[in-house]
């Protein structure tokens, strides 16, 4: 996907993105502190929102093949079991038993699938959200801190996940996350927004190594960001 020379307004608040190109197949790590426009440009992303000005080339993605995934995800008034299906069946599949139950085992939500999904706990619902994310295989997943209600195992659970479905089918993830830790051990490239502009942009790795932007090296000290210790070691 590529944003060219974008304006979003939103209350007083106005995001600017002069150019911004997502890889088709990267982890992506979208980060900047409360209110600085990640969320709303993962919406711009999706298409929930519409720019004021400029372009998004989706470069041939069409809405089904794009999902978010939120922190307080929206969840049917059925069961966990029909909000797993419900992705499958919008897209013309006939899910059967066998095609969603590894999904829901994977996650402890098997023994829960009659369960009424409004009645998950904070951190179930995140995981419920994520394997209904993930089950359609979409080829852009957007995270808007998705993660952050789950225990360090569930966490570890899913980022192991994430790449099993990396080796296999190379989708594109936009995560959006305050845990540095988890930013550092699971993107490719990371993009870090300060007050609506997008300040810095490029490969994890140099990024974290070598940010020339100062907004991000006080965001990154600010975070107490121990690179050579948490996360992904830079070398
Ligand atoms: N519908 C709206 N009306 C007015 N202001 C809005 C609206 N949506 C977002 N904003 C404002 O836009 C700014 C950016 O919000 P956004 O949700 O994109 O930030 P964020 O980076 O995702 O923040 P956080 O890390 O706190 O989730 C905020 O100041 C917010 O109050």
């Amino acid at each position: 996907m590529k944003m060219t020379d974008i304006e979003k307004r939103v209350g007083d608040f106005c995001l600017r993105i002069p150019e911004l190109q997502l890889e088709s197949g990267c982890i992506h790590g979208l980060i900047g502190g409360n209110g600085c426009g990640k969320t709303t440009l993962a919406k711009l992303m999706m298409g929930i929102l519409t720019p004021d000005s400029g372009r998004i080339d989706r470069e041939g993605l069409n809405e089904r093949e794009i999902t978010m995934t939120t922190q307080r995800p929206y969840l049917m008034h059925t069961s966990v079991y029909e909000n797993l299906v419900y992705p499958l069946k919008l897209r013309g599949k006939k899910p059967r038993e066998a095609d969603v139950r590894p999904w829901l085992t994977r996650c402890g939500l098997w023994e829960k699938k009659d369960q009424y999904a409004g009645s998950l706990s904070g951190g179930e619902r995140q995981k419920l959200s994520m394997i209904r994310a993930m089950i359609f295989k979409p080829k852009l997943i957007i995270v808007d801190e998705t993660l952050s209600n789950l225990d360090p195992d569930s966490v570890e659970l899913f980022e192991q996940w994430i790449r099993e479905i990396q080796a296999q089918a190379a989708v594109t993830w936009v995560m959006i996350s305050h845990q540095l830790s988890h930013i550092c051990r699971m993107c490719d490239q990371i993009h870090f927004l300060s007050q609506g502009e997008l300040a810095a942009s490029g490969p994890a790795r140099e990024l974290l190594k070598n940010c020339g932007d100062e907004r991000l090296k006080a965001f990154l000290e600010r975070e107490s960001l121990d690179l050579n210790v948490r996360g992904r070691k830079v070398d």
